[in-house]
């Protein structure tokens, strides 16, 4: 058998053999209670079949996908990032966890993460190619939506791994912490995870951002008030969780409060109002705007890939933002709400106003990765019944 021919065979004797294994959840607890103490051979030795799992479960699927889909280039240049990625990770199967293999091993993730960093673009990408030269029927559609759910899901479990492992281990940030005192913010945090997140000064960190946008665009911006269990309130909300998902859930849903008040009050615009609840089981965080609001034909449609999948504006003017996003940040902040076993969710008042809540896990041992697993049911999913 020629190389190539070899060489393609043994990734998928490679493929087939780690998609059989089911990728395991961990919880911000875990990740927690291994970072206090961390030891970068057994994280290696974890990430070195962890990853490569997580990785063969959803290339499985990609293979599966309709084969319109499959065809788009963009598609195909994905394929071939997991491919090479899946590739590079199984070569240190045999190789034993002393220094220069640690290192090279947290080279490698570096260099893995920043070649997956326009995945979702790129994706988006293939499936506008696939809008624009196939009809799309309403099964396909349900089979992509149903697959970019899972596949950007796997992604943000997989940067998490490797965030972690980079984070507490890579020399990225100048030598390495002897203490546990992690990096930035008052040196407490764990990797990307903070045990004291501040709910509220994220809030206000993504409000300052999104009307930095807003102002530059309308002129104006609406206030914020800031609640706590209904009341005006200064206070922190800690919570233990990774500042940067709740950043990005935040800017999103700033943005779209702020468009929404804007286009619809010359003047005068009505406040943007944030009410942070700790409950027993959840911490909710519920934006509420008077920006007019959506039917609800409409507010299903932003959580849809393929309605939000429209071409790229021109650069030159980026800053019309169409009401057809163009961005994944609804369906992908959900991901990000849905990633710890928390959820994110629109009710919107056609005519009135839209309120937005992210729902978070309270509790660290309830905050769980939820991770697609790829078996028959995904299976079936995909392959029209016989
Ligand atoms: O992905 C992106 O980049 C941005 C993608 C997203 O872009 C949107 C956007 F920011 C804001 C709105 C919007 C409108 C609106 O626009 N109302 C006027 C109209 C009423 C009816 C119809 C209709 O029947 O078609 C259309 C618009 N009203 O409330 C919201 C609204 C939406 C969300 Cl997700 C939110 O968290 C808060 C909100 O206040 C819709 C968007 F779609």
């Amino acid at each position: 058998m020629r190389l190539a021919g070899a060489i393609f065979s043994n990734v998928t004797k490679m493929l087939d053999f780690y998609s059989q294994f089911n990728p395991s959840p961990l919880s911000i607890k875990q990740f927690i209670d291994f970072g206090l103490n961390a030891c970068e051979r057994k994280s290696y030795l974890f990430l070195r079949k962890e990853l490569p799992v997580r990785l063969a479960n959803i290339m499985k699927e990609i293979a599966l996908l309709p084969e319109n889909l499959l065809r788009m280039p963009s598609v195909g240049l994905v394929n071939q990032w997991y491919e090479r990625s899946f590739e590079e990770i199984i070569q240190f199967e045999q190789m034993e966890p002393e220094p220069p293999i640690l290192s090279s091993f947290c080279e490698r993730l570096v260099h893995i993460r920043n070649r997956h960093a326009d995945v979702v673009q790129t994706m988006a990408q293939g499936v506008l190619e696939l809008k624009e030269s196939h009809e799309v029927d309403p099964g396909t559609e349900n089979s992509i939506q149903y697959f970019l759910d899972r596949f950007y899901m796997s992604r943000i479990s997989i940067r998490m791994l490797i965030n972690q492992h980079t984070l507490l281990f890579g020399d990225e940030l100048g030598p390495r912490q002897v203490s546990v005192a992690g990096v930035g913010g008052g040196g407490r945090h764990i990797g990307s995870i903070d045990p004291a997140c501040d709910v509220a000064a994220v809030v206000r960190d993504a409000y300052e951002n999104a009307r930095f946008l807003c102002d530059r665009y309308y002129l104006a911006s609406p206030e914020l008030k800031l609640l706590q269990d209904g009341v005006p309130s200064d206070k922190p909300m800690p919570i233990v969780y990774v500042p940067s998902h709740l950043y990005h859930m935040l800017f999103e849903l700033f943005k779209n409060s702020m468009r929404a008040v804007m286009e619809t009050h010359e003047d005068a615009p009505p406040p943007i109002v944030v009410n942070l609840v700790r409950g027993q089981e959840d911490v909710s965080v519920k934006l509420s705007d008077l920006g007019g609001g959506i039917p609800r034909s409409v507010s299903d449609l932003l959580f849809k890939y393929m309605y939000s999948t429209a071409p790229q504006p021109s650069k030159s003017d980026a800053h019309t933002v169409p009401l057809a996003g163009y961005g994944y940040g609804l369906p992908i902040s959900r991901l990000y709400a849905r990633y710890f076993h928390g959820d994110l969710l629109l009710m919107s008042c056609e005519g009135y106003g839209t309120d937005a809540v992210i729902y978070l896990k309270a509790l660290s041992n309830e905050a769980n990765e939820l991770l697609p697993v790829f078996n028959r049911t995904s299976t079936k999913f995909y392959k029209p019944v016989s």
